[in-house]
């Protein structure tokens, strides 16, 4: 059992959301045991837990303090890591469920946007050499420093996997999932959306950090750096997956890969004398009102104003917005708006942008304004038509 090579797979929320479910992964998960698997399980917390806690956060206080926060969204993690390794021992597995501070995930001491500076597996490595499963919480780390406990930000499951897979010398990392792996579309928007079979990482980089859901964005990057293949799988599902690997071959340069959004895109205004002192005046106000920095999209200065350009989860971008009531010299400035981006394999065409914007002037959607990255067309459109721009514009692959 000591030289098997460990499989790493993680499980989202999706997958665990009743007890029911946990069972029927602890099935699989037992059969995977039995054919002499090392098996390492990172588990989200069950369903929808992680947006119930942080509502029940927002009930019982007007600004929880984000040290609490992390204590409590940790605990949505802990629940599903427990149930899924009391039902494996239903099923004959010995297995033993770890905290992420358990497992040897230290991270700085950013709550609820801590990046990963070091996996020590020391406990990990010890159990499985014991021939236990060994089910771990994604999504959640210690700072080695202050021994606070810290989230990675939503969806972070993703990124605790790949740190894991890197640091055991796994082969790949599995992210098993409820859809069929890394599709054209969200599939709740295009119902006749494909499974995407081969992807290179700067490609699924691209459509995470313009809103495909399917990845934590910063998974992607990091396994990218370790160099780590993804396998993106429908639990389940006989279907192969998406596999995520450094270059693909033989693929058609320019060829239009996905569609993907970002649901809320918001705009804050600075008076300020430049760009520069805009961001310090931000930098500030975030770090006031204990706020993590969003996921900047674009700024701009002209007439003593800056101007942000960003995107977050709904609730902390809700947060962020409350926090500018109270100040004099930062406000939301103009409505929020959504992004419909089209990935590109190898470049984007130089037509692309005239093709798109021509697609949504068809069925009567207005583009506010696009940016163009290196794999992607990035077109910004009013909230409401934003499932009807992807639909249209999914036309093009
Ligand atoms: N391009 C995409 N491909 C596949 N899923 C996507 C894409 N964009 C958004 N999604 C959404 O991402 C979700 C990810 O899968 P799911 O198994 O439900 O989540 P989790 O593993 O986080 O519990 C799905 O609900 C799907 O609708
Ligand atoms: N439970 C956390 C972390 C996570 O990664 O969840 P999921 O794998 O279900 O997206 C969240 O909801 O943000």
């Amino acid at each position: 059992m000591r030289n098997h090579a460990i499989t790493v797979q993680k499980y989202g929320g999706a997958c665990l959301a009743t007890p029911a479910k946990i069972r029927a992964v602890a099935s699989d998960l037992a059969n995977l045991y039995r054919r002499g698997h090392r098996i390492v399980v990172i588990v989200s917390a069950m369903g929808q837990t992680t947006d119930e806690l942080v509502r029940m956060a927002y009930q019982a206080s007007l600004q929880p303090s984000r040290r609490e926060l992390d204590m409590l969204l940790t605990t949505g993690e802990r629940i599903s890591m427990s149930l899924l390794s009391m039902a494996l021992f239903d099923f004959g597995v010995p297995a033993i469920s770890f905290t992420g501070s358990q497992a040897g995930v230290m991270t700085d001491e950013s709550h609820s946007a801590a990046r990963i500076l070091d996996v020590r597996p020391i406990r990990v490595r010890e159990e499985l050499d014991r021939g236990r499963i060994v089910v771990l919480a994604g999504f959640q780390g210690v700072n080695p420093a202050t021994k606070e406990i810290t989230t990675l930000g939503r969806g972070g499951s993703d990124t605790t996997a790949v740190a894991m897979a890197a640091a055991l010398q796994a082969e790949c990392c599995e992210i098993i999932k409820e859809v069929d792996g890394v599709c054209t579309a969200d599939p709740r928007i295009v119902a006749n959306s494909k499974s995407l079979r081969q992807l290179d990482f700067a490609s699924l980089s691209e459509m995470c950090f313009w809103g495909a859901k399917v990845l934590h964005f910063r998974s992607v990057e990091l396994a990218q750096s370790q160099n780590m293949p993804l396998v993106l799988k429908k639990w389940g599902g006989s279907e192969q997956g998406t596999h995520v690997v450094k270059e693909v071959m033989g693929m058609e340069s320019g060829r239009v890969l996905a569609v993907n959004s970002l649901a809320r895109i918001e705009h804050v205004e600075i008076d300020s004398a430049d760009l520069s002192q805009g961001f310090e005046r931000f930098a500030q106000h975030l770090k006031r009102n204990g706020l993590s920095w969003p996921q900047l999209l674009a700024s701009a200065f002209t007439a003593g104003k800056t101007r942000i350009m960003m995107t977050c989860d709904s609730e902390s971008l809700d947060t962020l917005l409350r926090t500018l009531k109270g100040s004099k010299e930062l406000r939301k400035h103009r409505e929020t708006l959504s992004s419909v981006s089209l990935t590109c394999f190898g470049g984007v065409s130089t037509d692309l942008p005239f093709k798109a914007i021509q697609i949504l002037q068809h069925h009567a959607i207005i583009v506010d304004k696009y940016v163009l990255s290196p794999h992607s067309v990035n077109l910004f459109v009013p909230v409401e038509s934003r499932e009807a721009a992807v639909k249209a514009l999914h036309s093009l692959i």
